[in-house]
């Protein structure tokens, strides 16, 4: 199998297809098979192109975006995407560069899981029309297998000695720690999905994160000893200048889903991007012009911060609509230019909370700025923590009636840039 590692983001020779012009140009391109051929048919008219999502959570966070976002540029450029949600693979959970097995998801929960996640893919994705793209569960098809005919059916397809080859696979086994055969298994399955695709809706791209390209291409060979003609393309893994991975921050992932984390929230952690990240972030997840990305990539100071606003207004009016996005602009503006007590709260925690002796510690787990209680003593004893306006720095603090101010309400920051207006009702 020829594949294209892509050096540096850009192609070796010139690109038929707007789509992957596009694709390149924005950093979306990790990894694809073989560079003209996927160039050439997308070059030819629509490519119905798919990416799956497990049910390992409640919501999906913004590491996701970056497979979304090439969906969502893919669709704007008249191809049909095809969004996959793992109710059957969550049932056996993708080992790619884990150390070890996730914990298995009962049914119920998968089924929770995957409400959620439908619900931001919804936002991002135009499922409307008969041309529209298609929304599907892999459990339709991955329920109904049985064991005998599937190993007669695929199994003389794969071999152990190539399902060894991939790294996804290797990076458990060189750590020296079990993989299990119903993991070993996983890249069977999401194998099964890419034919299944193909034969159901003529599907002949895959996109995923960098860690599926065993996965992917695993479903490629496959469709070959079909007849069919299969593409991959990886998303690069993006991680933030301090070298974290994207979508993790001390205080845990940032979700998409209004339930896990507020829109305002969502727009602080955008206008909270480190300068150095700002013009990456722009071309991965707006929709901005180009043009328009270099003009606002060498602002500098005071602009810079306008520049964050509109990168955190952009991304947000994209995941949570356009009036969400420009209510949490407006709750940013009033909370950091001093105007406190009169926005609109950020976070509102129930009365009985306050009735119930809250603790300082508890206060900052539940409004997100801290993941546990640990991790909130850390920040306080570091004198990072203000509570209207003053260092909060003993842990032991209560939160009483007596720390209300106008309107019921309290201010809380945790370094400069983490604000938030507590209401109780
Ligand atoms: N920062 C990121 N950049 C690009 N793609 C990402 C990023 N984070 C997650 N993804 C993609 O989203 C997919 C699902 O992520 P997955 O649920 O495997 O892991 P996670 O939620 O990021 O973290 P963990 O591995 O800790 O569970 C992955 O296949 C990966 O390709
Ligand atoms: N394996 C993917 C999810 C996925 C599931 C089924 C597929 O057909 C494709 C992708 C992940 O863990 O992120």
């Amino acid at each position: 199998m020829t594949q294209h590692m892509i050096e540096a983001g850009k192609p070796a020779s010139p690109l038929k297809s707007e789509a992957l012009q596009v694709l390149f140009e924005r950093g979306l391109v990790n990894q694809t098979t073989e560079l003209e051929a996927l160039d050439t048919r997308l070059a030819e008219g629509p490519v119905t192109v798919y990416a799956g999502f497990d049910a390992t959570a409640a919501s999906l966070h913004v590491g996701h975006l970056m497979p979304l976002m090439t969906m969502r540029w893919l669709q704007k450029l008249g191809h049909r995407p095809i969004i996959v949600l793992g109710g059957g693979t969550s049932q056996v959970g993708d080992p790619s560069f884990r150390n070890e097995a996730r914990p298995l998801l009962e049914k119920q929960q998968i089924a929770a899981n995957i409400a959620g996640i439908r619900r931001s893919v919804e936002t991002l994705i135009d499922f409307s029309g008969a041309e529209g793209a298609l929304l599907v569960d892999n459990a339709d098809w991955l329920t109904e297998v049985k064991f005998l005919e599937f190993l007669r059916d695929y199994g003389s397809h794969f071999t152990v000695n190539r399902m060894m080859t991939f790294d996804s696979v290797k990076s458990r086994l060189e750590a020296q720690m079990p993989l299990t055969v119903l993991e070993f298994c996983y890249m069977m399955l999401q194998a099964v999905d890419f034919l299944e695709l193909s034969r159901r809706h003529g599907c002949s791209l895959q996109v995923g994160g960098s860690d599926q390209w065993g996965n992917i291409i695993n479903g490629v060979e496959l469709g070959r000893r079909d007849g069919r003609k299969l593409h991959g393309l990886t998303v690069p893994l993006v991680t933030t200048a301090s070298g974290a991975k994207m979508g993790k921050t001390a205080a845990g992932a940032v979700w998409l889903h209004p339930e896990h984390l507020s829109p305002f929230g969502f727009w602080q952690f955008w206008r909270n991007t480190a300068d150095a990240d700002v013009p990456r972030f722009l071309r991965l997840f707006t929709e901005l012009p180009l043009s328009e990305v270099e003009r606002l990539s060498d602002l500098q100071g005071a602009e810079l911060n306008e520049v964050k606003k509109l990168l955190a207004t952009h991304v947000t009016g994209i995941v949570h609509g356009a009036d969400a996005a420009r209510h949490a602009l407006e709750q940013g503006d009033a909370l950091f230019s001093g105007d406190d007590m009169n926005a609109e709260p950020t976070h509102t925690l129930p009365l009985t909370m306050l009735a119930q002796d809250l603790g300082l510690l508890e206060l900052l787990v539940a409004t997100g700025f801290a993941a546990s209680n640990s991790d909130a003593r850390r920040l306080v004893e570091g004198g990072g923590v203000r509570l209207n306006g003053n260092v909060a720095d003993d842990p032991r603090r209560r939160i009483s009636s007596g720390d209300l101010g106008a309107n019921d309400r309290l201010t809380l920051a945790a370094g400069k840039r983490r604000k938030a207006l507590v209401a109780f009702g």
